[in-house]
This record gives C-alpha cells, sequence and structure tokens, in this order.
C-alpha cells in the first residue's frame, strides 16, 4: 500500500540494515575461519547500546532484549550463509572483506537502534504496535530489495521491537 504512512518505516530500515551486515561478517569469517560468537565482542556491542539506551531514558532490559534478538538473528543468517558456502563453494564470496572495517558500522547502527527506540516509544508500547511492525517490514522488504533469508530474517529480528 504505497500511499499508507509507515510509522516504523525508520526503524525496520535500521534492523535490515544491521542485518545487512551479516553478509560481510561472514565473508570475513569464512576468509580467516574465525567463528561466528565472539561473546566479548557481543558483550561490547549490548554494553554500549545499554548506556546510550540509559541516556536516551530506556529501561537497560528492554534495550538487551532488542539487542541481543539483532545478534541472534544475525548470526543465523552467518550460519546460513557459512552452511552455504561449505555446501556450494562457487557460491562464497570472492570479495576481501574485514571484520575491523564492518565492526564500526555495526557500532553505529545499534547506537542508530537505540535512537529509534526512543524515538518511536510511544508507537512501540500502544496496542497497534505489531501491526505497524508488519506494515514497516513489508515496505523495508520491497525497498531494500530483501532476498527471502534476509525477508525473514528482518520479520523475526523486528518482533522484539514491540514491548
Ligand atoms: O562482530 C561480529 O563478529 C559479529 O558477528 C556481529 C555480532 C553482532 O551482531 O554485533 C554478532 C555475533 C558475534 O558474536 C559478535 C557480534
Amino acid at each position: 500500500t504505497p500511499h499508507r504512512h509507515v510509522t516504523l518505516g525508520a526503524l525496520t530500515g535500521i534492523v535490515a540494515d544491521r542485518l545487512a551486515t551479516a553478509d560481510t561478517v561472514a565473508a570475513a569469517k569464512w576468509r580467516t575461519g574465525t567463528p561466528v560468537d565472539d561473546p566479548a565482542r557481543e558483550a561490547q556491542v549490548i554494553a554500549a547500546a545499554v548506556a546510550a539506551g540509559r541516556t536516551a531514558g530506556l529501561d537497560p532490559a528492554r534495550v538487551m532484549t532488542v539487542v541481543r534478538d539483532q545478534i541472534e538473528v544475525g548470526k543465523a543468517v552467518q550460519r546460513t550463509l557459512l552452511a552455504l558456502w561449505r555446501t556450494v563453494p562457487a557460491t562464497a564470496p570472492t570479495a576481501p572483506a574485514d571484520l575491523a572495517d564492518v565492526r564500526p558500522r555495526i557500532t553505529a547502527l545499534t547506537g542508530d537502534l537505540v535512537s529509534g527506540l526512543a524515538r518511536d516509544d510511544a508507537t512501540l508500547r500502544a496496542p497497534g504496535c505489531l501491526a505497524e511492525v508488519a506494515a514497516a517490514v513489508a515496505t523495508t522488504t520491497a525497498t531494500h530489495r530483501l532476498d527471502p533469508l534476509h525477508a525473514v530474517a528482518l520479520a523475526s529480528a523486528s518482533r522484539s521491537l514491540c514491548r
């Protein structure tokens, strides 16, 4: 519905952009054999988000739930891609990818996500939140031309946005 105003479109756009970084991260890990899980980095990402959330007046537990969800779904995307590349090596990335290049972007997008949670707080608390999220997910899926893997990931990672 092109004329409907999508309230949460900025937020689902940020979720999609953060999930898109999983491709670059997976490519870097494919090349170097680095494990998908990096608990120390996760703790850093979560601590920074909680701190930013506090400043914005957000409940730490809520920020933690949303960011953990982003991390978990991102890891699922990484594992899916790595499994595909292992199974069909011709599909594996050839362009160089570096964790050191993509992590600052992940940090920035996580900050944008926390800002978005604060900005859209009223909508995210309202009874119609899940419907708003569904509309925004549909719009972002179309505008970002998401493939099925990333469309499913976006829908999954957006559920926790409503509180
Ligand atoms: O930075 C990485 O290595 C990522 O895979 C990204 C990310 C995240 O979503 O922030 C996800 C999984 C890792 O355990 C750490 C962080």
